[in-house]
Parts: C-alpha cells; sequence; structure tokens
C-alpha cells in the first residue's frame, strides 16, 4: 500500500510521522512545492525508524508527481494557515488554486485513489477536489471531524478527570465555529454525559470545542499540527486496514439529512471503498436547526468558490 501526503508543513509532516510510525503503510510520499523539504522531512522521518523501531520507507519529492504514481490513499494538506485574527475562509482565494493544481497532480498519476482534503476551508476545499477529480464522492472526503471531536473530547476528559480513550462522541456539520457537536450523542464508558456533568459546563465545553482551531491560532500565531495530522492519518489507516471505524467526516450530501448538494461533516463508516456507509441519525428539532445554519454558511462559502472558478 502506498500513500501519499501533500504538503510538507506542519500537518502533512506529522500526518507522514504517525503513518511511519504506525506502520500504517510500506510507503509514504511526500509532496511539497519549497525545494527540498519533503526530502528532507522524508529522510528525517527514516531517520528516526531504528531509534522508533518501524519499517516504513518515507521518500520526499520537490512538486515530481511521478513518485506518487499509484497511490492508493492520498493526503491534501498543502495550502496556507491561517493567522490570528483570520478566519479559515480567508484563506479561500489561494487555497482554492493550490488544492485545484495538486488534486489535477494527483489525478494524473493515481486515477483511483481516495483523496483525504485537510486543507481550510475545510468543507469547500472537499468541494474544491471532488469537482476537479471527477471522483465519486465517497472518494473524496475532507478530515476535521475527527480532529473536533477529538478536541471536545479532550476538553471533557479534563472537566471530568477520565481516560479521554473513555470518551465516545459525535459531531456534524462544517468545519467552522457553525459546527454541531451533539452531548446527547456522548457518552464516558457507556454512561449517557449528560448524568456526569452540569448543563452549563458541559454548554461551556461546546463553546470551546467551536472556537478549538482559534484558541490555538491565538497561542502559536499559526494553527495546530499534532492532532491535525494524527487525524488524517487515523482516517488513512482505517481507509487502508479496511476497518469499517465510524467517524464523522465531510463529504458531499445528496439528500442525506434533508441536505442536496453541499458539503458537511456526517458519520460515516470508513473502509476500503471510502466512505461505505452515511450514518443517519434521528436528529432532533434543535439539533437539525443548528445543521441547517451550518449547512447554510458553507453554502455561502461555496458560492465564494463557485465564482472563483467562474
Ligand atoms: N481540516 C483541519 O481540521 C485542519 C486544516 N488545516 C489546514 O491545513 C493546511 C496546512 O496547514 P499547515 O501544515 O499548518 O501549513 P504549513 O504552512 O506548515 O504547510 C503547508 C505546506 O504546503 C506547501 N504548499 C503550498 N502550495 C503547495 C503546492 N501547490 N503544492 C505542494 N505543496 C504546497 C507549503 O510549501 C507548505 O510546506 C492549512 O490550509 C490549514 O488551514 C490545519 C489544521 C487542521
Ligand atoms: O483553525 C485552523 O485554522 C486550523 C484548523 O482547521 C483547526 O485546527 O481546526
Amino acid at each position: 500500500m502506498k500513500v501519499t501526503v501533500v504538503g510538507a508543513g506542519n500537518v502533512g509532516a506529522t500526518c507522514a510521522d504517525v503513518l511511519a510510525y504506525r506502520e500504517v503503510v510500506n510507503e509514504v510520499v511526500i509532496v511539497d512545492i519549497k525545494e527540498g523539504v519533503a526530502e528532507g522531512k522524508a529522510l528525517d522521518i527514516w531517520q528516526k525508524a531504528p531509534i522508533n523501531s518501524y519499517d516504513t520507507r518515507t521518500v520526499g519529492s520537490t512538486n515530481d508527481y511521478t513518485k506518487t504514481k499509484d497511490s492508493d490513499v492520498v493526503v491534501i494538506t498543502s495550502g496556507l494557515p491561517r493567522k490570528p485574527g483570520m478566519s479559515r475562509d480567508d484563506l479561500i482565494q489561494t487555497n482554492a488554486g493550490i488544492v485545484k493544481q495538486v488534486t489535477e497532480s494527483i489525478i494524473a498519476q493515481s486515477p483511483e485513489a481516495i483523496i483525504i482534503i485537510v486543507s481550510n476551508p475545510l468543507d469547500v476545499m472537499t468541494y474544491q477536489a471532488h469537482i476537479t477529480s471527477k471522483l465519486p464522492r465517497t472518494k473524496v472526503i475532507g478530515m476535521a471531524g475527527i480532529l473536533d471531536t477529538a478536541r471536545y473530547r479532550a476538553f471533557l476528559a479534563e472537566a471530568l478527570n477520565v481516560s479521554p480513550k473513555d470518551i465516545q462522541a459525535v459531531l456534524m456539520g462544517g468545519h467552522g465555529d457553525s459546527m454541531v457537536p451533539l452531548p446527547r450523542y456522548t457518552t464516558v464508558g457507556g454512561i449517557p454525559v449528560t448524568e456526569l456533568i452540569e448543563e452549563d459546563k458541559l454548554e461551556a465545553i461546546v463553546n470551546r470545542t467551536k472556537t478549538g482551531g482559534g484558541e490555538l491560532v491565538k497561542l502559536m500565531g499559526t494553527s495546530a499540527w499534532y492532532a491535525p495530522g494524527s487525524a488524517a492519518a487515523q482516517m488513512v489507516e482505517a481507509i487502508v486496514k479496511d476497518q469499517r471505524r465510524v467517524f464523522p467526516v465531510c463529504m458531499k450530501l445528496e439528500g442525506e439529512y434533508g441536505i442536496d448538494n453541499c458539503y458537511l461533516g456526517v458519520p460515516v463508516i470508513l473502509g476500503k471503498n471510502g466512505v461505505e456507509k452515511v450514518i443517519e441519525l434521528q436528529l432532533n428539532e434543535d439539533e437539525m436547526k443548528l445543521l441547517k445554519d451550518s449547512e447554510g454558511h458553507v453554502r455561502e462559502v461555496m458560492s465564494v468558490l463557485d465564482r472563483i472558478n467562474g
């Protein structure tokens, strides 16, 4: 199995590193536009292999996509990250062009690959990659839900002083401040979270989750990479090992949840074909309203992309 990661920056290098040390595949190719950077990071990860005891080969490439030929899965992380004061949507103009060019280059070498988008604004970059690649919607998916859910789970674990491993949760909608965490579907070792935490504390955690990316941008001057890179690697692992994991991923909806032709995060079963099944939860009225609000926001940004693409 072969995986390509495009973008050897913070998120891409972290993703490649996790894929290597967890021995998810035999070969990871890293591509970047900056001369020598992908080669350097690939060499550095390979030199870590004797220390961390793995044998995954890592190969770097400066913009030579022939090295990515016949990749099974491709993770696209290329593009600008935001700086303090910016929203993810402010990145659209630059990142749309990058994602389009990268998707064309990838498809020319690996027409059957499954593509995982990480670049922001996430939902609309998934739209860009989907229309450019012309692949089925089940094979062009965005990473956001695993990350946003992980933030929510981490905050809950801290508040309840329990292991984050025991917190199960699902989160839907766009990867922006309008995302929709679902406390009704959150459990701690099988116990509904609402039995373990006061309503106001849970609400504060939900709100912190929604702005979780911005919190890190403010602290670091650029966006997060450890959790995002690991989350993308977890999606790759689910696909290449056909694990049929249940994760929220961003994809084009075609009628699910009463939403058509919009790219949003929904829970799915992820396996060797990409999205094996979309899971349709019975949302209540309040949850559905939040999802619709999120849809409205993503649709606005989708129409900006339509204008950029002419
Ligand atoms: N979906 C999510 O949950 C998350 C998304 N992101 C997004 O991921 C993207 C990457 O973030 P970072 O890795 O922190 O940025 P970074 O600046 O560290 O790395 C981006 C890399 O992309 C490369 N690049 C730019 N144009 C390229 C092209 N045409 N071909 C190949 N490589 C190209 C750059 O040279 C750079 O090395 C950003 O758009 C960021 O907003 C970041 C975190 C979470
Ligand atoms: O906040 C950002 O710009 C990067 C991102 O999507 C995240 O960390 O959730």
